[in-house]
């Protein structure tokens, strides 16, 4: 009776999809094992002709772009669907939450810390942290090439801990002779598992009989999760018990006016949401650049010019204007996507009916556009969309092509850390780009869409020898 109903008198029965997923989201779940759904979405829009697909029983995958800001918007967006986000057992986080006006104060709290200016103060912290990478890169290098996936999670997690809650972690170190930690198969685990558990009835249903505190006795990965949260915690206390002002502002200098617990989760959200997310972009960029040697001909003469005429080495304020760079840091944002698939929405009660593909999507239907879609449009993009290609930045329409990046979101849940981001890249591509002579020996970059994209253990292995300046 139920299939009938999904099938053909469901509100979206209307729409073009496979029928397999319009009756049941075990379709939707398989797709997602497979890796990257979004390859697969994209075939079927084409198969069936369609902007917007049906990929679940109440679920439109939407490939109309100019709807964009319709659901992502900044005045008035549609709300995050709370099953989803609440599989990140991050509850009233600034990511998680999906009350418009609670998200809306406690955006408040943060912005400063985020902000341009907030940022800037960072500097420091992210030199310090790329300089140490950097040695170690120079050291470990004589023996061989690195795999700079896992060098680049060590720096971005040894900057996010340190910003988010004041304490380094210290994985950049942690092994002495090679990018190694046991908290990077943690990490994996804790940011790509709530996406998993979603779409598993399995997942779902073992995570509610089995909590990480018992889980973790068990199982050596579970443990080191545990173990990492352990840290985050413990960072607090050291942070309520602190006798003098941490030079650096760090996120509960932000937060005082909240409970303990949610400080607490706001800082592993963050830890979460700022590492891997940034990492994954770094080694897009090496990837794609160290293939193409015009690319890195022209990035290296720009970064050269720059450095040449700072008296120690350039700011992060002269390095963001150098235009080559920039093209280079929006390029590997725009196809290394960390966060590729549909941000899920659900359609409001509203006045106007939400239009899509000619037909109303009815209130209660679950609907996103995502990244993907509109960071390879090729309407937009060109039909060079999925090359690597950063002189596209520096065209006349460049601004106008800044509109349909959507790398962070957009609107009002867009991503808080996107000065965090583009400090890190500016600031990391330039000194290993003007330090180090690199070459590329991996031949292909494999990864899995798990809400965030991870890179697959074979890495992404680059040679380094050190380039000699006069
Ligand atoms: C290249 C790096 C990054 C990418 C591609 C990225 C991407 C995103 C995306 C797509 C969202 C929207 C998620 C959603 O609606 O479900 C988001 C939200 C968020 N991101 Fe990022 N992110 C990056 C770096 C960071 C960093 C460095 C931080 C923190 C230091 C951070 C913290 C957050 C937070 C807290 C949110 C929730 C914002 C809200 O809902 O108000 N992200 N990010």
């Amino acid at each position: 009776m139920e299939a009938v109903y999904r099938l053909y008198l469901h509100p979206l029965s209307k729409f073009p999809g496979p029928r397999s997923a319009a009756l049941s989201r075990q379709w939707q779940a398989k797709i997602v094992d497979m890796g990257f759904p979004e390859r697969e979405y994209e075939k079927l829009h084409k198969v069936f002709g369609t902007k917007a697909l049906r990929i679940a029983p109440n679920q439109l995958h939407i490939s109309d772009s100019s709807l964009y800001k319709v659901i992502y918007s900044q005045a008035n967006p549609f709300p995050k669907e709370k099953a989803f986000y609440d599989s990140f057992e991050s509850h009233h986080t600034v990511f998680s939450e999906t009350d418009a006006q609670l998200h809306k104060q406690r955006r408040k709290l943060l912005n400063p810390l985020f902000s341009k200016g907030g940022v800037n103060k960072m500097e420091p912290l992210i030199l310090e942290k790329m300089e140490e990478t950097k040695s170690k890169v120079e050291r470990i290098s004589k023996a061989g090439p690195i795999n700079v996936s896992a060098a680049f999670r060590c720096m971005t997690v040894d900057i996010i801990s340190e910003f988010s809650f004041g304490t380094s972690i210290g994985l950049i170190n942690e092994h002495p002779n090679a990018f190694e930690s046991r908290y990077l198969d943690a990490l994996t685990l804790a940011s790509g598992v709530p996406y998993l558990r979603y779409y598993s009835t399995v997942q779902r249903l073992v995570a509610k009989c089995i909590p990480l505190s018992v889980a973790g006795n068990f199982n050596p990965m579970l443990r080191q999760t545990k173990n990492m949260v352990k840290i985050i915690l413990n960072s607090y206390d050291q942070y309520t018990r602190r006798t003098t002002q941490s030079s650096l502002p760090v996120i509960f200098d932000f937060l005082q006016s909240l409970p303990a617990d949610q400080q607490k989760a706001e800082a592993i959200n963050m830890f979460i949401a700022g590492s891997d997310t940034t990492a994954f972009t770094l080694t897009t960029a090496l990837f794609h650049i160290l293939q193409l040697p015009e690319v890195k001909k022209t990035l290296v003469e720009c970064l050269d010019e720059e450095f040449g005429k700072a008296e120690t080495i350039p700011s992060l304020l002269q390095l963001e204007q150098v235009k080559y760079l920039r093209a280079c840091i929006n390029e590997a944002l725009r196809l290394g996507m960390a966060v590729p698939g549909i941000l899920p929405r659900i359609v409001p009660k509203r006045a106007q009916p939400f239009i899509v593909d000619g037909k109303v999507a009815p209130p209660g239907t679950l609907v996103g556009i995502s990244a993907y879609t509109m960071n390879t449009d090729p309407q937009v993009w060109g039909p060079d969309a999925k090359s690597f290609n950063p002189a596209r930045w520096l065209g006349p329409n460049a601004k106008e092509l800044e509109a349909y990046m959507c790398t962070f979101s957009k609107g009002a849940r867009q991503c808080i850390g996107i000065n965090v981001a583009y400090a890190e890249l500016t600031i990391t591509l330039a000194h290993f780009f003007h330090y180090f002579k690199m070459e590329l020996k991996s031949k292909e970059f494999r990864a899995r869409d798990r809400f965030n994209q991870e890179v697959e253990t074979s890495g992404v292995w680059v040679d380094f020898k050190l380039r000699q300046h006069s």
